[in-house]
């Protein structure tokens, strides 16, 4: 495979990605509006290990990819919702 063939793969995958992106943003937003209702706190430590568990069980060679990719979406799901609701993250 040529490199721009590679790049053009990577274009596909990254326009595949996007929406499911926006989507899990789109349920960060619904999940501040439950927590907010239901006096929640953002984080929720044991959720988040559990995807990580379960990700890292199916990422073969790539676990630490993996979980730096996750821990980097927690972050800006927990950032998106610390905007909507504009609290403390450490509650
Ligand atoms: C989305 C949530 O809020 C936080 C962000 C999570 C995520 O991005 O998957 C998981 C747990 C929480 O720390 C949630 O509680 O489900």
């Amino acid at each position: 495979m040529s490199l721009d063939d590679i790049r053009q793969k990577i274009n596909e995958i990254d326009a595949a990605l996007l929406p499911l992106f926006l989507d899990r943003l789109d349920c960060a937003r619904e999940v501040a509006a439950y927590k907010k209702a239901h006096q929640l706190p953002i984080l929720n430590r044991d959720r988040e290990e559990a995807i990580l568990a379960d990700m890292a069980d199916r990422a073969g060679r790539d676990q630490a990819a993996v979980r730096a990719f996750y821990e980097g979406l927690f972050a800006i799901s927990r950032q998106l919702q610390e905007d909507l609701l504009g609290e403390d993250p450490s509650c």
